[in-house]
């Protein structure tokens, strides 16, 4: 295993095209486990495969601890790699197609053979290990995947490009929570690349949010949640995302549609000095309902809608659309939700970016 690190790196896919990647600086740390979320076409396959070596960067360096792997081949980089589809073969047994990264690599077969069970052991393969894999499911020709990417121990990480795509939805909760626990037992360096915000803040320690060829934020799901760096990481992540309001900011307060809302003095500060374009931002359950006496922001409501656990109410602050989650419905009057946006869930943006 390795500490990965992305020292300027940067692509395009044609000399003077349009930036894939735009530069960057980023490390894996070694026995991570890390998602890359972000839309279609965000650069995320790019990413993961200058990691492996499928693609050369067109500037930067790759450094696996302190050895240069920019111009090396894949297989001369030591990485584990699952796809989206299965890649085994068909005409040999799950025992063999697990075996296969180890026999390449030289291990003895009592190595193998112990090694083999254990990865069996750990994906529910067992019972099929001395099957033919093309008489398998679409699931278990995946797990099988899953299980050669795992199977060596000597990898500096293994990377998982969308792997459960063909997965059927009900496993693919199940397979997420074993994928955790197989890091918890292997140590391993993990990258798996997601468009889906369920998968990443499930299955990662930390997740590296892209958007149109940049890194845009680091962080555990918790800092995703509590403090997105970008608009896009708060409209991004959380069903229904953040609610972002154009404001500006007066002395301690942001100012949307003519309303005064208290935020904190610091980051008002901040927002004053950045300039540009300025948004107050709050998630949907963050916002709470003001008590009788207290001064509040009225929310009208277009719509309540019954989602189990709350209620979501999408309704309008002034021009704004805005979302609240509500664990009592009864709380909306005859005049429309009388809310509190809390001065610490209140963060402002300059041009995108969270200041202060
Ligand atoms: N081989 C290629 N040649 C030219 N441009 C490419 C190539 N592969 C990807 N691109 C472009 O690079 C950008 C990033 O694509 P990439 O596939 O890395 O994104 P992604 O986030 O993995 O998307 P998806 O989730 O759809 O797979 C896109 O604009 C894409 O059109």
């Amino acid at each position: 295993m390795a500490r990965i690190e992305l020292n300027n790196l940067a692509h395009q896919y044609a000399p003077g095209g349009d930036y894939a990647l735009q530069p960057m600086q980023h490390v894996w740390e070694d026995g991570g486990a890390y998602a890359l979320l972000g839309p279609s076409g965000c650069g995320k396959t790019t990413l993961l495969n200058i990691i492996s070596g499928l693609v050369q960067p067109s500037e930067g360096r790759v450094m696996f601890g302190d050895l240069d792997v920019t111009t090396l081949a894949p297989e001369q980089r030591n990485i584990g790699q699952v796809f989206q589809f299965p890649v085994i073969y068909d005409t040999m047994s799950v025992f063999d197609n697990l075996a296969f990264p180890l026999r390449n690599r030289k291990h003895g077969e009592d190595y193998v053979e112990r090694r083999v069970k254990h990865i069996a052991g750990m994906l529910g393969l067992e019972d099929v290990l001395k099957r033919r894999a093309n008489n398998l499911t679409a699931d278990a020709k995946q797990k099988i995947s899953l299980g050669r990417g795992l199977v060596r121990e000597d990898v500096a990480a293994v990377l998982f490009d969308e792997p459960l795509t063909v997965i059927d939805p009900h496993l693919k909760w199940q397979l997420r929570r074993k994928l955790r626990e197989v890091h918890e037992q292997l140590n391993l360096t993990l990258v798996y690349v997601t468009h889906d915000q369920t998968e990443a803040l499930t299955f990662a320690d930390k997740v590296v949010v892209m958007l149109a060829g940049q890194v845009l934020q680091v962080g555990t799901p918790q800092a995703l949640f509590e403090r997105p760096e970008h608009t896009f990481v708060g409209y991004f992540i959380g069903s229904p995302g953040m609610n972002f309001f154009d404001c500006q900011v007066d002395g301690s307060h942001a100012v949307v549609d003519g309303e005064h809302i208290p935020v904190d003095p610091t980051m008002a500060e901040a927002a004053r000095n950045a300039g540009g374009l300025l948004q107050l931002g709050i998630r949907p359950g963050l916002i709470r309902p003001a008590g009788a006496d207290e001064s509040a922001l009225t929310v009208k409501v277009d719509k309540v809608e019954d989602l189990g656990d709350y209620e979501l109410v999408t309704g309008h602050l002034g021009q704004h659309q805005v979302h609240v989650r509500l664990e009592e419905s009864e709380k909306i009057g005859s005049d429309g939700l009388r809310v509190v946006f809390p001065t610490e869930n209140a963060l402002l943006y300059a041009d995108d970016k969270l200041v202060g």
